[in-house]
């Protein structure tokens, strides 16, 4: 079993430190760890953010555990040469079109939620974000129009093929949980959007179990904070996907607690190919001051043992861990608390 370990830029090494050290706890057997430079720590080593040899390694692993990429120090490079490209160019090169992006309340954090804790306690969800498309991997630039002004623009589109591959992940998602969708997208306006519904209520053709609803994306942001415990999966596009599990991470508590699973067809000998990766950024205005919650990261670990490796008793163990240090009181800066981002760490491994 071959994992390749990305840390990336600003808390990805912090928090990766922590992951490992809890992957060591479990002292799985046959288990191979690789380490390669991403982001703008590998620009600056190797003129690019996603080097040769970093994809290769990844090519050649069941799975691949990512930090987070972001340097302001790159601000001012070309797009291509900026950190964020490289988590982009990963996604597309290893076609991990489905993003999953589970938000559940941990029992005991009611009271840290951006919500009341009678409405955060019902927050029991998946985002299933579509990855390969939108106007992230659209024609884009900043052009100067005849008359002088400059135009920026990002081509939005998707194909229903794209469509159709995320939506057989979301309705088989819904038939696992409580068997509810609903598909969010801004069809009263955008031509995407009317594709993209179109598309969903084909494919629910074959999912009969599974009831679906449509939500324009602006209602579904109200809704989320208004009434999450109406979700169950929810399925929507690169962009809305981003946006609303940003915003479900504070109705939890905090960014640092969600983790992700980027996945797509191919399968391994253990499970699916997939990459895993806390739903934040590279946070640089704590980098490098212990402060990171590496919660998103640990639970990130976890749903790789799950989906890569078909450990799901690990993956289990690991959540079980991270739920008790969270009602045992471990708690960092994010969620009020004064724990660090190693003690963090330390309070889940000795939980395992
Ligand atoms: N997948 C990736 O690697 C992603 C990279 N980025 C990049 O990260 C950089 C920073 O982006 P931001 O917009 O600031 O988003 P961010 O998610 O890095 O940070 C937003 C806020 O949340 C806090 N935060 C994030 N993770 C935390 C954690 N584990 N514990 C405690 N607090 C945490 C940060 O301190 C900051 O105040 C940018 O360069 C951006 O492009 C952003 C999102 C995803
Ligand atoms: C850095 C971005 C491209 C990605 C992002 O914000 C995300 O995937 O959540
Ligand atoms: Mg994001």
């Amino acid at each position: 079993m071959k994992i390749a370990c990305l840390a990336g830029d600003g808390i990805g090494p912090e928090i990766m430190a922590e992951a490992l050290k809890v992957l060591d706890v479990l002292a799985i057997e046959g288990l191979e760890l690789g380490h390669a430079d991403v982001g703008g720590t590998a620009y600056h080593k190797h003129g690019h953010p996603l080097p040769p040899e970093t994809l290769a390694l990844c090519q050649a692993s069941d799975a691949v555990l990512f930090g987070a990429v972001g340097d302001p120090t790159c601000d001012a490079l070309e797009r291509h040469l900026r950190p964020e490209q490289a988590i982009l160019g990963l996604r597309q090169a290893l076609t991990l079109f489905a993003n999953l992006r589970p938000a559940t309340m941990f029992a005991g954090l009611e009271d840290l939620s951006a919500l009341r804790p009678e409405v955060a306690r019902q927050i029991d969800l998946l985002i299933v974000r579509e990855l390969n498309g939108d106007v992230y991997f659209g024609e884009k630039a900043i052009r100067t129009l005849p008359d002088g002004r400059r135009q920026g623009y990002d081509f939005m589109s998707y194909a229903e093929d794209e469509v159709r591959r995320i939506a057989h992940v979301a309705f088989r998602a819904a038939q696992g949980r409580k068997k509810t969708l609903c598909s969010v997208d801004k069809a009263n306006v955008l031509e995407t959007s009317q594709l993209w519904r179109d598309v969903v209520i084909e494919v629910s053709a074959e999912y009969p179990d599974v009831a679906l609803s449509h939500m324009y994306v602006d209602n579904a942001a109200m809704q989320l904070v208004r009434n999450p415990g109406q979700f169950d999966v929810v399925v929507t596009g690169n962009l809305f996907g981003d946006i609303l599990s940003d915003q479900a991470s504070m109705c939890v508590g905090s960014i640092g607690l969600l983790a992700s699973a980027s996945l797509g067809e191919k399968q391994t000998q253990y499970g699916t190919l997939g990459l895993y990766e806390p739903i934040h950024g590279s946070a640089p205005d704590i980098a490098g001051q212990g402060k990171a919650n590496p919660m998103a990261m640990i639970l990130s670990l976890a749903m790789l043992l799950r989906h890569s490796l078909g450990l799901e008793a690990q993956a289990a163990r690991v959540e079980a861990a991270v739920a008790q240090a969270l009602a045992d009181g471990i708690k960092g800066a994010d969620l009020g608390g004064s724990h660090g981002t190693a003690a963090i760490g330390d309070a889940v491994a000795s939980r395992l």
